[in-house]
């Protein structure tokens, strides 16, 4: 297995609406990590992740996935992408959505019981997904995901709407596919997940405001609150920027 990162980005700059939303991103993400990727309402994450799997339009810039360009034919059953609009129909089962899935996206059948069980969803595996709870709803989206065994994960806020015990049982899954050498980008809004990740990426109006492991953040904003952390992350750029050259 090759030791060059899993993600490289170079310059990234993207255009939506006719406006400038990522403003010339270079970042790394090494393989078996997790990599959250953080930041509030708006700041670009999605945009982020849409161009790591090749759906997204880019202005300039370089994406490289897995040795490959973003969105290359090649990485298709090597890259899983759960959005936050869930991919899952409402009508069909959760074994039924996965055994399509699994058809379509040429995933062994065996997988459809093995993405069943990693999610914790084996309770409800013949109920119809539009009869699922909130965060069960999410967790089948996450299951379609794992099909496949990709080496890279993006989860567009995975664990968005789920209760604290649940939002652990995810963290703890996303940690066991990082041992076996899966690489995740996991977005989040949420400041309190950011201390669970290996390396953290602090987003702000389409720009990286910071980063580094969250240690590395800790120590450099000389607290241990990670929310803080950020705060005082933005406060410094403000400074910086409003300060004579
Ligand atoms: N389809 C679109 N057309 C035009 N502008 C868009 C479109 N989608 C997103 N944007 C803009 O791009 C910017 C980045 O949006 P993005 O969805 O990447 O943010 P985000 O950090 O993922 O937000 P959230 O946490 O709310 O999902 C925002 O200013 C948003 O308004």
């Amino acid at each position: 297995m090759s030791s060059s990162p899993a993600v490289q980005v170079r310059d990234l700059r993207v255009v939506r609406g006719g406006r400038e939303v990522l403003h010339g991103l270079s970042f790394d993400v090494p393989r078996g990590r997790v990599l959250g990727l953080l930041g509030p309402s708006g700041c670009g994450k999605t945009t982020v992740m849409r161009a790591l799997v090749g759906v997204q339009i880019v202005a300039s810039g370089r994406v490289t996935v897995l040795g490959e360009d973003a969105g290359s034919p090649g990485l298709r059953d090597r890259v899983g992408y759960a959005t936050q609009a869930p991919a899952v129909y409402g009508d069909l089962t959760v074994a039924e959505n996965l055994r399509y899935f699994a058809a379509v996206l040429g995933a062994p059948r065996g997988d459809v019981d093995r993405v069943i069980d990693e999610v914790g969803l084996a309770g409800s595996r013949d109920q119809p997904v539009g009869t699922l709870s909130g965060g069960q709803h999410s967790r089948a989206n996450l299951a379609v995901a794992l099909l496949g065994a990709p080496e890279l994960l993006v989860l567009d806020e995975p664990t968005v709407g789920l209760d604290p015990v649940l939002r652990q049982e995810l963290w703890t899954l996303f940690r066991a596919l990082a041992d076996r050498g899966v690489t995740l980008i996991v977005s989040s809004h949420v400041m309190d997940e950011a201390g669970r990740t290996d390396r953290l990426l602090l987003m702000r109006e389409g720009g990286i405001l910071a980063d580094g492991s969250p240690a590395e953040l800790r120590e450099r904003t000389g607290t241990a609150d990670l929310e803080e952390a950020f705060l005082r992350l933005i406060a410094e750029t403000g400074e910086t920027a409003g300060s004579p050259a």
